[in-house]
């Protein structure tokens, strides 16, 4: 078999360390650090013999709960390079969850910061499992070694050797934000990953040599492999819509940032902040933001600081296929925007190259074989199917998962992801968002979406966010719209319900919904602090309905 056949993501480390051997590959403010792309590699090649000598070798599932530093890209890499497969889990995800995931995941290795090992220990997370531990700083009362240790007992320093893995092995399992149920493991694939990496690199023209400000970790790993230099902003990445604004845009400005990627909660804060303090960030060449819709006016804000032509591109997508579509800020606020607000839903661009999309028929049954005749015809809404490189195959020990989101093609021998996501194609190719499937409400007179829904009572200047719920009887559900005010805006309640009502009358789309009410602050997921919990308003309102009879 020849070497060309192996496929590793971590192949792009030792490629780019000879590339640009002295070029900064991090950049760590907080501890005054930097490493060269040369340093990166060679602790990475480092801590990959030592994972091996600690029985973390190929196959192995390794949870990794390592905060953002040079530590968790030097691990990062060294896992992928000797095939083991990390599983990245957000700490944020609830008590509940995270022990579901770690009892699907079956993990045998634990690699995390003290904090990580305590809950570990008092939770029980792995514990039928877990057969290896290290700790990325000192270790107390429990089991295992020390990153430290681990690195000061290599000194071997020649280059170390790839596992040859493929393009169809399991490269590492990430887990999703579980803002419609549990969180589910994705299963992704030494090829996805490198699709992944190329998607990027050409939908937005990335070049190495660029400056990234990453704000959620999972992006900070493809700076290395695009050969950026990451500098790695002080914050707490599981709650990205608290962050301090000083800390994004003094350190764009310090290290002359090139590109930045933030969930719509931190562009929100960092725009706002941006506008009242009048700062620039004319270094920047693109931002990116994903997770959920960002509002136009958020965009605009944003936009505001950058430099003329400099655009915020949202990507959808989901953990279980990214980059599926994508669109530039300078294209909704001059074009699509007028249509979001007037209720047709979020654009969100048009297919990437490499993406096959289609729009079929809503259904919540599983889908066993794909056919033509599933799809909807232009214009009408249905939910988005996706098939390419980047898309993964299916979850870690979810079957059930498996069934209901993935559609097999027997003429291309592959298979369709059903995103779970509502929307539509329109006559030029793009695709507008309309809400999450499990969101829509059934009403008597047929279902309603949430984002055009929504749309349209966003527009009123005192709201924030809005978020449509049904309550009652499925099938039959009486749509409640849940209005979140702008803060720090005083308004009179009764007045801002009776200009909603009319607006809501002026649409056909949202007249039948009568019941509007205030809520102090949305759930939110915790990832993003972007993704609005439907579920959770659902109950409250209907709770809160209840109370008033
Ligand atoms: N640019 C975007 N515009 C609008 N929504 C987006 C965008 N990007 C992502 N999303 C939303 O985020 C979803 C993907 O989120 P993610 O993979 O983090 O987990 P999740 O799907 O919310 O979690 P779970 O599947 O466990 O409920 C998409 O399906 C879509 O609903």
């Amino acid at each position: 078999m020849s070497e060309t056949q192996f496929v590793n993501i971590a192949a792009h480390l030792p490629e780019m360390a000879r590339r640009q051997p002295d070029t900064r590959a991090i950049i760590f403010p907080r501890g005054k650090r930097s490493l060269t792309f040369s340093e990166l590699n060679g602790l990475s090649d480092k801590i990959a013999r030592g994972l091996i000598a600690n029985g973390i070798c190929s196959g192995v599932r390794t949870v990794l709960m390592v905060t953002p530093s040079p530590e968790f890209f030097a691990l990062t890499f060294a896992l992928f390079k000797v095939g083991a497969v990390p599983v990245l889990i957000d700490p944020g995800l609830g008590i509940k969850n995270l022990k579901q995931c770690f009892s699907e995941a079956e993990p045998h290795a634990f690699i995390g910061i003290p904090k990580a090992h305590i809950a570990r220990k008092l939770f029980g997370w792995g514990k039928e499992t877990i057969r290896t531990c290290v700790t990325v700083g000192p270790r107390l009362f429990w089991e295992g070694t020390t990153l430290a240790k681990i690195i000061a007992e290599q000194q071997d320093d020649s280059p170390f050797t790839l596992a040859p893995t493929q393009k169809d092995d399991v490269a590492a399992i990430l887990f999703t934000s579980g803002s419609t149920g549990i969180p589910k493991g994705a299963i992704y694939s030494h090829g996805n990953f490198s699709a992944q990496v190329k998607a990027l690199k050409e939908v937005y023209g990335i070049e190495p040599g660029e400056i990234d400000l990453p704000t959620f970790p999972l992006f900070a790993l493809f700076a290395p492999a695009l050969g950026m230099t990451a500098v790695i902003p002080e914050m707490d990445f599981t709650r990205p819509g608290s962050v301090d604004p000083r800390k994004i845009v003094g350190p764009i400005n310090e290290y002359g940032v090139t590109t930045m990627f933030g969930s719509p909660a931190l562009i929100n804060r960092v725009g706002r902040y941006g506008v009242e303090h009048g700062i620039k960030l004319p270094t920047l060449r693109r931002a990116i933001s994903a997770g959920a819709p960002v509002p136009a006016s958020v965009l605009e804000r944003f936009t505001s600081l950058l430099n003329p032509g400099v655009q915020v591109f949202t990507p959808y997508g989901a953990t279980e296929a990214l980059p599926v579509c994508s669109i530039g800020s300078t294209e909704i606020l001059e074009e699509t925007r007028k249509i979001t607000d007037a209720g047709g839903g979020v654009c969100v661009g048009r297919p990437v190259e490499g993406i096959r999309l289609e729009i079929i028929q809503i259904t919540d049954n599983p889908i066993y074989g794909w056919d033509d005749e599933l799809r909807v015809p232009t214009g009408k809404i249905g939910e988005i199917v996706v098939q390419g490189e980047q898309v993964t195959r299916g979850y870690y020990n979810r079957p059930e998962s498996d069934h209901l989101s993935k559609i097999i093609d027997p003429a291309t021998g592959s298979f369709f992801h059903r995103m779970g996501d509502l929307g539509g194609r329109d006559e030029d190719g793009r695709v507008w968002f309309c809400g999450r499937k499990s969101h829509r409400v059934e009403t008597e007179g047929g279902p309603l979406y949430t984002i055009p829904c929504e749309a349209v009572f966003n527009t009123h200047p005192a709201v924030f966010r809005s978020a449509l719920v049904g309550v009652g009887e499925p099938g039959a559900l009486t749509p409640v719209i849940c209005i979140e005010l702008e803060k720090n805006v005083k308004v009179d309640q009764e007045q801002v319900r009776t200009e909603l009502k009319t607006l809501a009358e002026e649409h056909i789309h949202t007249r039948s919904i009568e019941t509007i009410l205030f809520h102090p602050a949305f759930p939110v997921d915790i990832r993003h602090n972007a993704k609005i919990f439907r579920e959770k308003l659902a109950v409250w309102a209907a709770e809160t309905l209840k109370c008033a009879r």
